[in-house]
């Protein structure tokens, strides 16, 4: 089976993130990360994949939007990406889907307003599930101590964790082979 973690950061969390969640799947499955704004995310050039997990940070209660886009790079004090769209955009572009696509959902919220309601990666299982995507697990959400990060301490383990997990809800041990 192929996969791949689409994933949006503007400072990088959820990134390590995406990263972290396609350590623990490539245990039983083939996968690839990708940047929701470059062109190996255009639903085209993901058409062989039948796993799509997607990710990023949550603004406003939901998944980024140009204004809050803007007063993510105006609040940097570091490295930040200035990006023309996200992953709203992205699951909001994508095509009705073939029966039988899977998909997996994930955030970064922040652990200081951890009481708030909102998180991207509900909105984004929402607009994926409308497309015709199967989501196989709940959405799982990870936590930044401040807006810039850092991930807070065993978030990066507790996200290999999640997708080793996911990993094997699609491929069961006994045919770890057919995985391949
Ligand atoms: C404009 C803005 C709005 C935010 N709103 C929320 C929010 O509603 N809930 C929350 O938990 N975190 C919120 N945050 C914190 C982000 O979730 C945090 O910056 C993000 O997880 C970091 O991930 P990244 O490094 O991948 O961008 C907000 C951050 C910004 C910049």
């Amino acid at each position: 089976m192929d996969a791949a973690v689409v994933y949006e950061s503007m400072y990088g969390n959820s990134e390590r993130v995406a990263q972290a969640i396609a350590e623990g799947l490539c245990e039983t499955v083939r996968v690839e990360v990708v940047d929701v704004t470059d062109p190996a995310a255009h639903p085209d050039a993901l058409r062989h994949v039948q796993l799509v997990v997607a990710g990023g940070p949550t603004h406003a209660l939901g998944m980024t939007r140009p204004a809050t886009r803007a007063e993510a790079v105006q609040r940097a004090t570091g490295p930040v990406s200035d990006r023309a769209t996200g992953l709203r955009e992205w699951v909001e572009s994508l095509p009705p889907q073939e029966e039988g696509r899977l998909a997996a959902t994930f955030d970064t919220r922040a652990t200081k307003v951890r009481s708030l309601p909102g998180s991207a990666a509900r909105g984004a299982a929402r607009a994926m599930r409308r497309a015709g995507f199967r989501l196989v697990v709940p959405s799982a959400s990870f936590y930044v101590g401040d807006v810039e990060g850092p991930l807070d301490d065993g978030e990066l383990d507790r996200a290999r964790a999640w997708g080793r997990a996911l990993g094997k809800v699609l491929v069961p041990a006994e045919s770890p082979a057919e995985g391949r």
